[in-house]
């Protein structure tokens, strides 16, 4: 009998964190994996990730060989998919590590005979490798790409099947890694030379660096220096389609944590104001020590609420990245697809509506507003921006199919 390693045991966890309490997936990776060695922890983020994004497909084939999986002990539920997660979708890992530590962890994490079950169906699993349904229909693509049922429909609604079908696939492949180098401290060219790691250039985007292999972005000394932070490529492209001028008097609101105040301040190049409105408090003082950090100096932040923000006072611009449900994010956080409903949504669309008529009444007539969204339904984008009463003159969507990088709504309302 194998025994269970570290990295299968935080697997577990995380697993069962993230389906029986709601736990986030990365930051129930992040307790679980403290400890571990870099293999093992990569291996962990590996086989939690993986078994998190694919549930969909993993429960159709425990329904199709035992029983739906919400009708088992949910710590044998969270073995049998860890343990067909390795056998159906992972290369690399033997079979009968695979089984035996599933079958152990539902014998210690399981009272009564459950560990039988997993035994049997992974058994079967292995004889006869089951095969998931074809992708031609909503239902079909849900199960196969492994995303909610109403999340595949809406998505052949408002795409067409086969772009839907490509956004679903690539949704599953592992999310392109970029920085964001600060101009105000650094080039972008010089950066890449000290990162000890290679990179290529993000097209149309002179500070962004496409990462070609592993980093460890936040214990770089240049990090801690503020010469670069994480972000998409995508999400580089709201501050670059707000255009902030030098001297002029920019109001960002929805900005913790920050991503798009500091490259706001890096494109202004120190010169002008930023007004940051945040409305929760822990996280307002992360965007200030952001900004300390990334020597964003023409920043004030400002603890508050978009909607009662006084009138009196206009901005030149204004950036709106309102709270959205993120399935634009989807390769890089693989619960966020469970997460996310029909109705959840309507709310944010309804809040997201109520932002932007807020934000509209603090731009100088004549001004830019940009709303940005890091989700692809058109009810948070689109649906959003038509009910505007400033014109939307452009709107640009990025997607993981399309770009290689996260899905981004970017619309520009105004001048
Ligand atoms: C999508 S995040 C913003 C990301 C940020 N712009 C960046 O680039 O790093 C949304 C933020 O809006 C804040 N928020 C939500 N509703 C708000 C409101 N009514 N007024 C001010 N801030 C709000 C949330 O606390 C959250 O930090």
């Amino acid at each position: 009998m194998a025994g269970i390693t570290p990295a299968r045991r935080a697997a577990f966890t995380v697993v069962r964190r993230v389906f029986e309490q709601g736990a986030y997936a990365d930051r129930a990776l992040h307790g679980e994996a403290q400890g571990l060695d870099p293999r093992e922890r990569a291996l962990a983020t590996k086989l939690a990730f993986g078994t998190v994004q694919r549930r969909g497909s993993l429960d159709w084939i425990i329904a199709q060989l035992a029983r739906p999986a919400s009708e088992l002990d949910p710590p044998v539920a969270a073995a049998l998919r860890l343990g067909l997660y390795q056998l159906l979708f992972l290369d690399g890992v033997a079979d009968h590590a695979a089984v035996d530590t599933s079958v152990e962890l539902a014998k210690q994490a399981a009272p009564g005979g459950g560990f039988k079950l997993v035994n049997a169906v992974l058994r079967r699993a292995q004889r006869e490798t089951p095969q998931l349904p074809p992708d031609t229909t909503a239902q079909g693509a849900a199960i196969r790409h492994s995303y909610p049922r109403w999340l595949a429909e809406h998505w052949f609604e408002q795409l067409g099947p086969e772009r839907a079908r490509a956004l679903m696939a690539a949704g599953n492949r592992p999310a392109e890694f970029a920085l964001r180098v600060n101009t105000l401290v650094a080039q972008p060219a010089a950066v890449a030379l000290e990162l000890g790691v290679p990179t290529h250039p993000a097209p149309d985007l002179p500070e962004g660096l496409v990462v070609e292999g592993p980093l460890d972005a936040h214990g770089h000394p240049l990090w801690a220096q503020g010469a670069f932070m994480p972000q998409s490529r995508a999400a580089m492209h709201v501050a670059r389609a707000v255009d902030p001028q030098p001297g002029e008097r920019i109001l960002d609101l929805c900005a913790a944590p920050g991503g798009k105040t500091t490259h706001l301040a890096a494109l202004m190049e120190g010169e002008g104001q930023i007004v940051a409105v945040e409305r929760h408090a822990g996280r307002a003082r992360a965007l200030v020590e952001t900004c300390r950090r990334m020597h964003a100096g023409n920043v004030r932040v400002e603890v508050g609420e978009v909607q009662t923000r006084p009138k009196t006072e206009r901005f030149d611009r204004v950036l709106l990245d309102p709270p959205c449900s993120g399935l634009g994010t989807v390769q890089g956080h693989p619960d966020i697809r469970w997460r996310a409903s029909p109705e959840r949504t309507a709310r944010m669309a309804d809040e997201q509506r109520a932002l932007l008529h807020a934000a509209q009444a603090l731009l100088v007539p004549g001004g830019r507003l940009v709303y940005s969204t890091c989700t692809l339904l058109r009810e948070e984008n689109e649906d959003v921006v038509a009910g505007a009463s400033l014109p939307v003159v452009a709107t640009r969507t990025l997607a993981p199919d399309t770009d290689g990088t996260d899905g981004f709504f970017i619309a520009t309302l105004g001048a």
